[in-house]
């Protein structure tokens, strides 16, 4: 690679060092490092219901089908709230007066639902404790690096990502919030024997939205029509979402996300990264995969 280029990601990745904290290792916004003592020792309640994500895997998606099965596909209630509301980012700490993810959650009625980008190991244990139901979206990491470039871009509380070059290495390095996407997947896929996860992946949601939803209907223990199914399918397609402002986050100032840059809901896709990646990174990529994923009995797909 050009020493220029080296250098000014080395340069890159040293100063999104010094604007995240750490927790064992794991890169995370200051304000959660700050608030970590309340995050870790939350109270989960035996009945809420957890979506677990790697940032950009679908975690919005994900939260309005669980949110409308809950429902029982009734949207108006759907739209009772923003998703960030509705849904509280537990390990999230947006700043004054506006209330933390813990706190909107210590506010809610059972049964709540609740969300994450948290690596497994550093789940609240009450989760644990209380035998609390995750459901772990996974999305595979080409598609995931191309949308959190965007988003890091539009997002003024994550670190500016540079170029996409910077970016790319950045991204399989760790050097992004919430850190390392392997490690993430890895480490909740492990953890299905030992706990209630439900892992649905993106690109089957994408591929045959009613099969998957019905996975998520039957995991959480309800049984709705396939009229009442069919509906929160059409509630949640990327186009009725993206029109919603509800979940859209359009209702989030543009301050804090300028979506004149690059809107929430993007694109919606698989394979998108394909007009993203030179031939020189799919193949640094696939050889990084192969190494980090050997033996994981994780599969996942970049094009459908
Ligand atoms: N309904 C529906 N169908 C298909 N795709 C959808 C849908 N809703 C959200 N998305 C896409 O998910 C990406 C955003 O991911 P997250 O919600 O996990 O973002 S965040 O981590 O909570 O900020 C982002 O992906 P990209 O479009 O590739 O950037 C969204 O467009």
């Amino acid at each position: 690679m050009d020493p220029a280029v080296m250098e000014e990601i080395a340069k890159k990745m040293e100063s999104f060092e010094a604007t995240m904290g750490h927790i064992e290792g794991v890169p995370l916004l200051g304000s959660t490092c700050d608030a970590w003592d309340s995050i870790y020792n939350f109270q989960a309640r035996g009945d809420d219901i957890l979506i677990a994500t790697y940032p950009k895997a679908g975690t919005t998606w994900m939260q309005e089908i669980v949110d409308l099965i809950l429902q029982e596909g009734d949207a108006q209630k759907g739209r009772r709230a923003p998703t960030y509301i509705k849904v509280p980012f537990i390990d999230m700490v947006p700043p004054k007066p506006m209330p933390s993810g813990v706190e909107l959650a210590q506010t809610m009625k059972s049964p709540r639902v609740l969300k994450t980008h948290l690596p497994i190991n550093l789940l609240p244990p009450s989760f644990w404790e209380k035998n609390v139901k995750v459901v772990y979206f996974a999305r595979n990491a080409k598609d995931c690096m191309v949308s959190y470039y965007y988003f890091q871009k539009i997002n003024k509380v994550l670190p500016d990502p540079g170029t996409w070059e910077n970016y790319f290495s950045a991204f399989l390095s760790g050097h992004v919030p919430w850190g390392i996407w392997f490690d993430h997947v890895i480490g909740w896929w492990k953890a299905m024997d030992k706990h209630q996860i439900l892992f649905i992946f993106y690109e089957d949601m994408i591929e045959d939205p009613m099969r998957e939803i019905r996975k998520v209907m039957k995991f959480l223990g309800k049984d709705l029509s396939d009229g009442v199914l069919e509906n929160i399918k059409y509630h949640t397609s990327f186009q009725a979402m993206k029109e919603n402002p509800m979940t859209n986050n359009s209702t989030i100032p543009n301050f804090v996300l300028d979506q004149t840059i690059s809107p929430f809901m993007r694109k919606g896709t698989v394979g998108d990264w394909k007009t993203h990646f030179s031939v020189a990174q799919n193949i640094i990529f696939d050889e990084e995969y192969k190494k980090k994923m050997e033996g994981s009995g994780l599969n996942f797909r970049t094009e459908l």
